[in-house]
């Protein structure tokens, strides 16, 4: 029960040094010894696409591959955008096994960062919406910017859709039962304040300080003795972990029947059309 699967992750596979190493949608450094730098980027909004959800998942992995690692900050190189969340163009009008596949590469990135052995730092440079508020919460640390327009929170029900069961616990884990009730009935997007009032994040910062606070923030956490703090981290993440792997296929199910739905469909394709005026 203890040495929850992916957790502690083997680092075989895996390749060592991070030398800014730079790829599509992310780019990973290493500017200190024990803290890698990951940041999104993929114009314009960082939305998850499975190529860009992939691409995270990746470096989350080769950042683990380095054992002097311990410290992960997760990073936008939009200053106003840190991630639009799931991309909506892959639940509009999808082609089944694609839409599955899809699914599995979500699931896979909320399993690989929820269950890094790092500790991870969310520098949340502007909004958050969604998908970006999973990311951010699969944190061990949460640094928001100021900016009362900039909003975090999880609005699917505003799309039409529901988030899914372990996104939801994932909620009620980080801002309780009743909070999360009205976030996610009412599709709700906080403020940055709002957010800290509730803990949905852990601090409000000034634009140009988020990096700096984050960094050391992942250095503080990086000089904790890894194996007590990673052995802490499975106790308090494994439950939610391992009931996910269990019904992983089930989940792309329930995922792709709700998705298909022409109900569904017709919510998605006016949200989408609605976003930015444009299509
Ligand atoms: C019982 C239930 C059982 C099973 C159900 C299981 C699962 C279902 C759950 C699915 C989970 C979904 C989670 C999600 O993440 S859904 C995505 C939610 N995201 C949003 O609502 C954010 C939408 N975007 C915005 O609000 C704004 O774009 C933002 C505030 C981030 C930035 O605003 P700005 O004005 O700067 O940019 P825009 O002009 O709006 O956008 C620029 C272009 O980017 C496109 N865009 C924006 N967001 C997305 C996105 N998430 N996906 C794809 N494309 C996006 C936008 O359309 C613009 O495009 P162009 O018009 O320029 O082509």
């Amino acid at each position: 029960m203890f040495a929850s699967r992916g957790l502690l992750r083997s680092s075989r596979r895996l390749v060592g040094g991070i030398s800014s190493a730079t790829r599509t949608y992310v780019n990973l450094s290493k500017p200190s010894t024990s803290v890698a730098v990951l940041e999104l980027d993929r114009a314009p909004v960082n939305s998850l696409s499975k190529e860009m959800a992939d691409a995270v998942s990746a470096a989350i992995k080769e950042a683990e591959g380095d054992d002097k690692v311990q410290a992960l900050v997760l990073k936008s190189s939009n200053p106003k955008i840190f991630s639009a969340g799931l991309d909506i163009t892959e639940m509009n009008n999808p082609e089944v096994e694609r839409l599955e596949d899809f699914w599995r590469s979500i699931q896979d990135l909320f399993l690989t960062l929820y269950g890094s052995r790092l500790s991870t730092v969310a520098a949340i440079e502007g909004h958050s919406p969604a998908g970006g508020c999973l990311l951010a919460m699969s944190c061990d640390y949460r640094v928001m910017t100021e900016g009362e327009n900039f909003k975090i929170g999880l609005n699917e029900t505003k799309l039409g859709i529901a988030a899914p069961y372990w996104l939801k616990d994932l909620f009620v884990k980080t801002i309780g039962n009743r909070e999360a009730e009205l976030g996610l009935g009412l599709g709700k997007l906080y403020s940055p304040s709002e957010a800290l009032s509730v803990n949905l994040i852990d601090e409000v910062v000034k634009n140009e300080d988020v990096l700096e606070v984050a960094m050391k923030e992942a250095e503080t956490w990086a000089k904790i003795p890894p194996k007590g703090r990673v052995a802490s981290k499975v106790m308090l993440r494994s439950e939610m972990m391992d009931e996910l792997r269990e019904k992983k296929e089930l989940d792309v199910g329930w995922f792709r029947d709700f998705i298909m739905e022409e109900g569904t469909q017709k919510g998605i394709d006016a949200y989408l059309k609605s976003l930015g005026g444009k299509k």
